[in-house]
């Protein structure tokens, strides 16, 4: 299958800071990719380099076989920042159709575009009303010009709401199910772990881990958390049975545990029982791994 992006010990230096430092990795059609990592980690810098909008010192990129930056690679990429600005005297449906002009594409196009992200309704409406949810959609509406087989999203979801965002990712989902690669920023870990294939963390610009949620959880090997809600009346006599466990203010007993003991502890807890109401497992979240990773020398 041939690659949609390829980045080979990619390299970028800003007067003495290493912004990028030996990055590879590859991305196929279909794949939803997570980019994360620390403010200043080398997100913003990967995405322009794959824009073609600044050069490297050293390395090699190819988007869909051409450099970046290239005709051949512009035609096959597009780009939705944070914030996506429009003029707010157009309406939806007006700033698509220049859009589409300016690609030498039919406007007719417009209406079918702006239904697609959902926004059929309000195409009439100068975006100047729309809520941010709204704006966005119209930059990703604006992505779809041409059919691009790469999306470059930074922090494209960063302010707005929780069903704003589902909508958005479910958009997503449907383009990479037609075949488009998606590599996107995002600080919202809570849904990359939900809605991404593949989990890139940069840490310093160096890729400090890289795979699915499973392979990198199983790679971090953090602890799991038991939360163990006790019976009526048997918070006592249970904290005394499991005394590695934290009686909290909510009345609840958190314990934590290495991967290859949980199943043992689970089976003492389940072994104490009517004394137990209820029993949770807390795996790892996205955030622990992440900080695990990117954890700092000397932090
Ligand atoms: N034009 C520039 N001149 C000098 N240094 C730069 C420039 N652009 C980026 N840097 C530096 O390169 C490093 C990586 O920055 P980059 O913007 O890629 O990080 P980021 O991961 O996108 O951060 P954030 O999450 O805050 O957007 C930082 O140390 C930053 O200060």
């Amino acid at each position: 299958m041939t690659s949609t992006l390829t980045i080979s010990r990619l390299t970028k230096r800003f007067q003495g800071v290493e912004a990028l430092a030996e990055v590879s990795l590859d991305l196929g059609p279909g794949m939803r990719v997570a980019l994360l990592g620390h403010n200043g980690a080398g997100k913003s810098t990967m995405m322009k380099i794959i824009l073609g909008l600044i050069p490297f010192d050293a390395g090699e990129v190819r988007v869909c076989g051409a450099a970046p930056g290239s005709s051949q690679a512009r035609m096959q990429v597009a780009y939705l920042p944070e914030n996506a600005a429009f003029h707010p005297a157009l309406t939806g449906e007006e700033q698509i159709r220049h859009y589409l002009s300016l690609r030498g594409e039919s406007p007719r196009r417009a209406m079918e575009l702006l239904e697609r992200v959902g926004l059929a309704k309000a195409a009439r409406r100068r975006i100047g009303t729309y809520s941010k949810g709204m704006r966005q959609r119209v930059g990703l509406a604006q992505t779809l010009i041409g059919r691009p087989r790469l999306l470059v999203l930074d922090e494209p979801t960063s302010g707005l709401d929780p069903v704003s965002r589902r909508d958005f990712y479910a958009l997503l989902d449907g383009l990479a199910a037609e075949g488009a690669a998606i590599l996107l920023s995002s600080h919202v870990l809570t849904e990359v772990e939900a809605r991404t294939d593949r989990i890139l963390i940069l840490s310093q610009g160096r890729l400090v881990a890289e795979g699915t949620l499973a392979e990198l959880r199983r790679r971090a090997a953090l602890p799991v958390g038991l939360t163990v809600t006790p019976a009526d009346g048997a918070a006592g006599a249970l904290a005394a049975a499991l005394p590695q466990a934290r009686l909290a203010g909510d009345g609840m007993l958190h314990l934590a545990c290495a991967q290859d003991e949980k199943l043992g502890l689970l089976a003492r807890i389940a072994g104490l029982g009517a004394q137990v109401a209820d029993l949770d497992v807390v795996p790892p979240s996205l955030e622990d791994i992440c900080s695990h990773f990117s954890r700092r020398d000397g932090q």
